[in-house]
């Protein structure tokens, strides 16, 4: 039958002074209990339903659960309690039936454990909750599996609740006995969607004091008219009664109770709670809950639905399933006709986790580019307002306008605006950011060409034996110095002892050895040594392959991400390229190969703010008459250079006729970022003593004996 006169319904008509004393008692106990009837204590129909079948199912049973807790008696929260008090086991078996007691549990134990339960903290004779071996509780991992175990551990009974599941079965301990379980079912479709009205629902209209609990959350009785909420009696206690329409027709009613505990009309159709409002409308806001819904009108907003089963309690990292086994969105599909002329859809959820899950997984369905969200205005310093109805009852109704008003488009994936790196680039702009214009390499010449940004990828080349290693080390040295950075070093064709030997000397500006290429500088002593030591521990880390295989680029930056995450480094050196494995699909070209490859160390390097150095050397030069190679020289793709941030080739003089021998020249080929540098040369010095590179016209600063 159909309301008789919805929307136009008067609440005003609704009790009688008898009735409403009576009503008055019942609230009384609506406001502080719960409800005895365990059909009003199921938080949803569905649940119910397997409820009764399991009290059916389980009257098979000879012993009955000698615990007087409810099978699935509610928290607060709607969740089943869990009883996890241990079976006391008996010490001495002191007669036969204790003995047959505990083979017989043994049996069992082992029969459940090969289903794949975990029953160690299960108790005979009540009903325990377990995590389904067949479903594995789905995406929020809940334990599902309603077992229960006889007293004398004879028998048991499981059913899963997970609508997308549904796994059942029982088996006994005796020898010999199978289980007998059906396959879990696949989709739970409401069959046979019963016909309601409000007369065989048995509802009544709101009394004065559910209206005044309504008002108290500024929820006017005009909304509940208009919105047809009314209540439900049980026998002395009552609930609120949200009544669920199609085209003027109820086909659903969900209850409230006062502690939030919801359920619902069992094999009804699952519909947006107003739906009839959304009819022909172009904007279209979608809430969380009832209380919301109505919320929304009192800010001026009809065309508003919520949906009728809450959020879930992540968003699933499964691709979307067909409409037709997308059962926890039902409810979308069954709306579709309603919801496809929409051009925008606000998506108004909570503020909470599962909230903005539940914004993502409407989204997903409803298509992002027509979605848009809301922000919650702040409560205080940390928190901000959940939803709909706090804004409403806090702020009023137009804050809450407000809130829709600025609701903005929902992000998609890819897809963006500067506005949304605003903080980013503010932070730029008043450089907060640490090294916009990148770290300072310590030697004058070459800060005018080059400083080191995190984030960015260097490539260095160089003819075989130019010092690019010996550079790079310095570099390293100088940035440690001045900014205190670390580093990861995957250098493979250095042995570790002697990179040591080779950082010391930069570090300490003395000669590892008393031997010929120290010439007459003093070796550095034996306290400078461990202070060395020291700064070498605390500075660098060392990715390195132990055993004679090449590592692959992925290997290596794997671990160079647990050095940022760990230690904190914020440069990493890859020595030299040609030194990582290199295998790739016959299908692919070098080109392609040193392509992809790049785009994973300059990833690396920007989600970790972390410099990469890269050495590569450069292919065979057949006629090279001495000068600094080029950058397209390097070996294997022109994308190095294509893809770098910064080209460095790093050139000496060996012609003493040409110049000093001991100059280096840094020749800084691409610069991308002008912020940081511009292309040009700069020359050093090498001091062989000491590894150093210095200013070329700044005096080493050598210790002579
Ligand atoms: N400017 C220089 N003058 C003299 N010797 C130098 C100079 N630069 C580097 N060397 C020496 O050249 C040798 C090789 O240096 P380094 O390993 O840094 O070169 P590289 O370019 O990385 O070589 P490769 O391409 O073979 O890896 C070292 O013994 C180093 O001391």
């Amino acid at each position: 039958m159909r309301f008789p006169s919805h929307p136009l319904y008067k609440l005003s008509s609704c009790a009688s002074p008898s009735s409403s004393a009576t009503l008055f008692m019942a609230s009384k106990q609506l406001f502080k209990s719960t409800f005895s009837n365990p059909l009003t204590t199921t938080p949803c129909s569905h649940n119910r339903q397997l409820l009764n079948t399991y009290r059916i199912l389980f009257s098979v049973f000879p012993s009955k659960p000698s615990s007087r807790t409810s099978p699935f008696c509610l928290k607060t929260n709607g969740c089943y309690t869990l009883s996890h008090a241990n079976v006391p086991r008996p010490a001495v078996l002191e007669n036969a039936e204790e003995r047959s007691l505990v083979a017989m549990r043994r049996r069992l134990t082992q029969k459940l454990e090969e289903l794949g339960m975990d029953i160690e903290i299960c108790t005979p004779g009540q009903y325990n909750h377990l995590v389904c071996p067949m479903c594995k509780g789905g995406d929020s991992e809940e334990a599902s599996l309603s077992l229960y175990i006889s007293h004398d551990w004879s028998s048991a009974l499981w059913m899963c609740f997970r609508g997308k599941c549904g796994w059942k079965g029982s088996t006994m301990a005796s020898a010999g006995s199978r289980p007998s379980y059906e396959t879990p079912q696949r989709i739970t479709k409401v069959k046979n969607i019963r016909e309601i009205s409000v007369e065989s629902l048995n509802l009544e209209p709101l009394c004065d004091e559910l209206v005044g609990y309504f008002a108290e959350r500024m929820i006017t009785r005009e909304t509940l008219q208009r919105n047809a909420v009314m209540q439900k009696s049980y026998g002395d206690q009552i609930a609120i009664a949200f009544t669920y329409w199609r085209n003027g027709t109820l086909v659903s009613c969900k209850y409230r109770d006062i502690d939030k505990k919801f359920w619902q009309e069992a094999d009804t159709e699952k519909v947006f709670y107003g739906l009839d409002d959304i009819e022909e409308t172009d904007d279209i806001i979608i809430v969380e809950g009832e209380m919301d819904k109505l919320a929304m009108e009192e800010a001026g907003f009809t065309n508003c639905v919520s949906v009728p089963d809450g959020a879930p309690a992540s968003v699933s990292k499964k691709d979307l399933p067909p409409e037709e086994r997308d059962t926890k969105y039902q409810y979308l599909w069954n709306c579709k006709e309603y919801l496809k002329k929409a051009s925008r859809i606000i998506l108004a959820t909570d503020g909470d986790n599962p909230g903005q899950a539940l914004a993502e997984e409407l989204a997903r369905r409803l298509g992002r580019e027509r979605c848009w969200r809301v922000r919650w205005p702040k409560k205080n310093d940390v928190e901000h307002f959940k939803d709909a109805n706090e804004v409403l009852m806090y702020l009023g109704p137009d804050a809450l306008k407000e809130v829709i008003e600025d609701a903005e488009l929902y992000p998609i994936r890819g897809l963006f605006n500067f506005r949304d790196y605003f903080d980013e680039i503010d932070a730029y702009y008043h450089r907060t950011l640490g090294y916009e214009f990148g770290a300072p390499t310590g030697w004058r010449a070459l800060d005018e060409l080059y400083n080191v940004v995190p984030g960015e990828l260097t490539i260095v080349t160089g003819v075989p034996n130019s010092g690019k290693s010996e550079w790079i080390d310095a570099l390293l040295c100088n940035l440690n110095e001045r900014v205190g950075w670390r580093f990861a070093l995957c250098s493979m064709e250095n042995k570790v002892r002697e990179h040591a030997r080779k950082l010391l000397e930069k570090h300490i500006k003395k000669p590892f050895f008393e031997a010929r290429y120290g010439g007459s500088v003093e070796r550095m002593s034996i306290e400078e040594f461990e202070q060395g030591k020291q700064w070498l521990s605390d500075t660098f880390y060392l990715i390195r392959c132990e055993d004679d295989s090449l590592p692959s680029i992925k290997w290596v930056l794997d671990l160079a991400k647990a050095a940022v995450l760990r230690y904190g480094v914020r440069g990493l050196v890859i020595d030299p390229y040609n030194e990582l494995d290199h295998q790739r699909p016959v299908s692919q070209t070098e080109t392609e190969y040193v392509s992809q490859m790049l785009t994973m160390v300059k990833r690396f390097a920007q989600h970790h703010a972390c410099h990469v150095w890269f050495v590569a050397h450069p292919r065979q030069l057949h006629n090279w008459v001495g000068g600094p190679p080029n950058l397209y020289d390097i070996s294997g793709s022109a994308h190095f250079i294509n893809k770098c941030d910064n080209g460095i080739v790093i050139h000496r003089n060996r012609d003493p006729e040409a110049g000093p021998i001991d100059q280096v020249q840094v020749c800084v080929r691409k610069v991308r970022n002008k912020v940081a540098g511009t292309i040009g040369d700069a020359f050093l010095l090498y001091d062989r003593v000491t590894g150093q590179f210095l200013d070329a016209n700044e005096p080493p600063s050598l210790k002579k004996k």
